[in-house]
């Protein structure tokens, strides 16, 4: 983990070297001046060399300032350093999350993953800054002003040294405790997010059925846990940090006491004196930076930890390493005893056998549940199969890489999925490259026409998150336009239209024929009326795919879908 962590410094180690190197001039400094003040006690002023003094003086001022100057280093550059660290992370973490096949987004709360990526890291920077510098600073710092105590006098340093055992036991007692508390609070904030993404994804069928309390309510139990773990962790911080400062105190007083007792016995000067009670205060500052970091580590690794563990998680759906680019599919797909099922042992798909012949439209009825969606999602490997395998131009699907797959197959769903920003840019998304020109080629192709030209700002108007100020078949046309600027030689149409009046359903069955056509179509519809002139019609049923046929075919054969017909005729 910690290698892990410092790989992160190597895009940015100029801004570390730089920060590093001002904290160590900045503790050097601070180390030298209870040196200078004893100099002056003890020679400088009794010797009444003013000359000297001035010149001393002089060059402290001209110190301070240069230790200003690195202060800033170390206060902006390191800060910066760390931001640069936690926006990496971030950005890896994102691209880590583009990765993740289907099966992630169906185990995983969308809360959770926002929470990985924002929260999770927050504290990353602050450590990344803080961790290496303060801690190595801190022991520098320690290890020097030991020294020179010792250096000028053993048994009252030793007096202080004491101390030392007592609050390293504190330190490392409380980052276990810590690193369970601040843990458990990811976790929590974790749950808190994905309550609030639930609840306002979820927000009509809350009102609908009136559940805000029952919603208010679920959140408070949340929030509240979370709020009990940040209190646990801020509890345990609480009484390490007066524990730390009642050890510093004490070891201040030691030293006044035992100090006293040596100059007044001349065991030393007062020049000594002075020089051991500034020391003292010095230490002060280390032990404040372990303390901080102690309160930092915890936190940021916790964080980090999660990061790491979202970032190993295993892709399933990957290209294989000799995985080639597909030529120019023209959508002859085959099904060879394809088995397969969401979960291990639970095969939702067995053994199916299924051709599908290039530039047809074929359609998938059947009951609710039986696989349909599934079939369709198994071609663009949204999902591996168990066994058996996918063709399509006579090339396994797992031998082509991904990207050259998906680019060629086109998806128009009952859900149609719209980003925050323009109708030109939602459209675009079909094809990024695609001119002004090709968008509005494809908008007019969806008969989206009339729709941009009675909003004022046409193609630029901002259709908001989700696309909420637009109705069903508004975002359908969007979808369908889309797709006609992608332009695959493949295409699944999911319950496109299920969703829709019959007079809108109409208007966007003519455009989904003009898409179809030079396409190999596949049409999940549980309306028949709307798949009468497919090519052929596969039912599939909990037995797998148990009739194929014309629609007259099917009809004459009084089978499973001659039954399906006639209660649609008769509801
Ligand atoms: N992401 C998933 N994870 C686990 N099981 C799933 C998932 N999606 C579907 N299933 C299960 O697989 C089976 C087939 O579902 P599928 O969506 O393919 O059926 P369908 O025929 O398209 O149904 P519908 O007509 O209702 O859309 C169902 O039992 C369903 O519960």
């Amino acid at each position: 983990m910690i290698k892990r962590f410092f790989a992160y410094y190597i895009p940015h180690k100029k801004l570390f070297y730089i920060d590093f190197f001002s904290a160590i001039v900045v503790a050097l400094l601070d180390l030298a001046f209870p040196v200078v003040v004893q100099w002056f006690i003890n020679t400088l002023l009794p010797e009444q060399e003013w000359g000297t003094v001035i010149w001393v003086s002089g060059a402290l001022f001209a110190t301070y300032l240069i230790s200003s100057y690195l202060q800033y280093n170390v206060n902006f550059l390191g800060h910066k350093l760390g931001i640069n660290i936690e926006t990496d992370m971030r950005q890896d973490l994102f691209e880590g999350v583009q990765r993740q096949s289907f099966k992630y987004f169906d185990n995983t709360k969308t809360g959770h993953i926002i929470s990985r990526i924002t929260n999770d890291l927050f504290d990353i920077g602050e450590l990344a800054h803080h961790g290496p510098e303060d801690l190595f600073i801190a022991l520098m710092t320690f290890a020097g002003a030991f020294g020179i105590m010792f250096y000028v006098n053993p048994s009252l340093a030793l007096v202080a040294l004491v101390f030392v055992p007592v609050l390293i036991a504190l330190i490392t007692y409380t980052n276990i405790k810590m690193n369970k508390a601040w843990t458990k609070m990811y976790s929590e904030i974790g749950d808190v997010n994905a309550r609030v993404e639930d609840s306002v994804s979820g927000m009509r069928v809350v009102q609908s059925f009136t559940n805000e309390e029952h919603e208010v309510e679920t959140f408070r139990a949340n929030n509240s846990r979370y709020r009990k773990a940040k209190v646990g962790g801020y509890k345990v911080m609480g009484y390490t940090s007066s524990g730390i400062f009642l050890a510093t105190r004490l070891m201040i007083l030691s030293v006044l006491i035992y100090g006293s007792w040596l100059l007044y016995v001349g065991t030393i000067d007062v020049g000594e004196f002075v020089l051991f009670i500034l020391y003292i205060n010095i230490l002060f500052k280390p032990i404040e930076k372990i303390s901080a970091i102690l309160e930092l580590y915890p936190r940021g690794m916790a964080g980090f930890k999660r990061f790491t563990d979202m970032m190993d998680t295993e892709v399933d759906v990957v290209d294989r390493d000799d995985a080639k680019e597909a030529p120019v599919l023209d959508g002859s797909i085959s099904f060879n005893d394809v088995t397969f099922g969401y979960e291990e042992n639970r095969p939702v798909l067995s053994n199916v056998n299924l051709t599908i012949p290039a530039g047809k439209t074929i359609a998938f009825v059947g009951p609710s549940g039986a696989g349909k969606t599934t079939i369709s999602s198994l071609i663009p490997r949204f999902y591996d199969i168990d066994s058996g395998s996918i063709t399509i131009n006579g090339m396994n699907i797992q031998e082509m890489t991904k990207k050259s797959l998906r680019s060629q197959i086109g998806i128009v769903q009952q859900d149609v999925f719209l980003f925050s920003g323009t109708l030109r840019e939602n459209i675009r998304y079909g094809n990024l490259n695609a001119s002004d020109e090709e968008i509005e080629h494809a908008a007019r192709l969806a008969n989206l026409e009339a729709l941009i030209e009675s909003l004022p700002q046409g193609y630029d108007t901002q259709i908001g998150q989700r696309g909420l100020k637009l109705s069903g078949g508004q975002k359908q046309r969007i979808a369908i336009a889309r797709t006609f600027l992608k332009n695959p030689p493949i295409l699944i149409l999911d319950e496109a239209t299920s969703a829709l009046d019959t007079e809108t359903e109409a208007m966007i069955q003519q455009s989904l024929q003009e898409l179809a056509v030079n396409r190999t179509t596949l049409v999940i519809a549980h309306r028949l009326a709307t798949i009468r002139h497919a090519d052929r019609i596969v039912v599939v049923t909990k037995d797998g795919i148990v009739e194929q046929g014309t629609y007259d075919e099917l009809i004459a054969k009084n089978g499973a879908f001659a039954s399906l017909n006639s209660i649609q005729i008769n509801q």
